[in-house]
């Protein structure tokens, strides 16, 4: 499908941010995907599991997805692990029940915040750090009926948990929790919507708002990095307990510091087999994020 969005009047920064959108090759890809991904870092996360294969396995029953709005890293863990009752495959995300509007790049609706005009009928309307805005038509009943018959036990101890600051309008085959994940009550929920209390695979894509200041950005990475990491001393099932050396995974963005570094010396390589820093196609190159795959969770003594 083809797209025009120059025809109404925008500001300079609008400009240069539609620009930047249109010659970036992972929006374009979105918008033919039949997966109908809520956004491009779908492909950051289909790019890792296609050199780690993270999701790809069998004995993966429970994905918790931190920082999870729009949606589509959960899409597409929904589609790996099975959550949406369907073969694995990310084609199978079409079948979500919340459309992605190919219509959203439109003028009129920049500048939306989070439920500001949700009440135009039938939309939602979801901006975020990142800058993309996504417009959705949500069938709300339906998606949440299909939250509560796919989700978590009943589906054979299956289970994909997302939370976010923001509202993650439903998805097949998801819990969705907006909350704080530095609260207090944001672990324990997490915690107990997991079977036995344990995840396979623990995703953070969680980024605080840019100051723009790189000293305090990266100070509030690593007080997310260290609040997921906690979660997962409590929370990762080990690779021993699943009998394959790769298993218990974590993937954690951070932005690239010295401090990062430290940490990552001091937790994630005594604690996991493997820790590779994979800075994905689809992550923007002018960007300084990054992640870190972390392999074969040893639990903590
Ligand atoms: C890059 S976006 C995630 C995109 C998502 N992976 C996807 O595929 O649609 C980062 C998200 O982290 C969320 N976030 C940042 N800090 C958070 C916190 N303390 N608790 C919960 N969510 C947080 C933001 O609200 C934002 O939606």
């Amino acid at each position: 499908m083809r797209w025009t969005p120059f025809r109404l009047k925008h500001s300079g920064s609008t400009k240069n941010w539609l620009a930047r959108q249109f010659k970036d090759p992972f929006v374009r890809k979105r918008f033919e995907d039949p997966a109908h991904y809520r956004s491009r870092a779908a492909y950051k996360l289909l790019d890792i599991d296609s050199m780690y294969k993270i999701l790809d396995k069998p004995d993966v029953r429970a994905v918790v997805d931190l920082g999870a709005a729009p949606g589509s890293w959960s899409q597409v863990a929904a589609a790996k692990v099975g959550t949406l009752g369907l073969s694995a495959g990310p084609e199978r995300a079409a079948i979500d029940q919340v459309r992605v509007e190919k219509r959203v790049l439109r003028g009129e609706d920049f500048g939306l915040r989070e439920d500001a005009k949700s009440a135009k009928a039938g939309k939602e309307a979801v901006t975020w750090s990142g800058g993309d805005i996504y417009d959705f038509d949500v069938d709300n009943d339906a998606a949440a009926a299909d939250v509560q018959t796919n989700a978590g036990r009943d589906r054979g101890g299956k289970v994909v948990i997302a939370l976010d600051r923001l509202r993650i309008p439903p998805i097949r085959g998801v819990y969705t929790l907006q909350m704080d994940f530095l609260g207090p009550d944001a672990a324990p929920t997490i915690a107990s919507l997991l079977p036995d209390g344990k995840a396979d695979v623990i995703l953070s894509d969680m980024a605080a708002n840019a100051s723009g200041f790189y000293v305090r950005d990266s100070a509030m990475s690593l007080e997310i990095c260290e609040a997921v990491y906690q979660f997962t001393e409590r929370h990762l099932r080990t690779a021993r307990e699943v009998g394959r050396d790769r298993a218990g995974v974590l993937v954690l963005k951070h932005f690239v510091h010295p401090v990062l570094t430290d940490f990552r010396k001091t937790f994630l390589e005594p604690n996991f087999r493997n820790v590779f820093f994979v800075k994905p196609e689809a992550s923007r190159k002018d960007s300084t994020e990054a992640y870190w795959v972390c392999l074969g969770w040893k639990g903590v003594n």
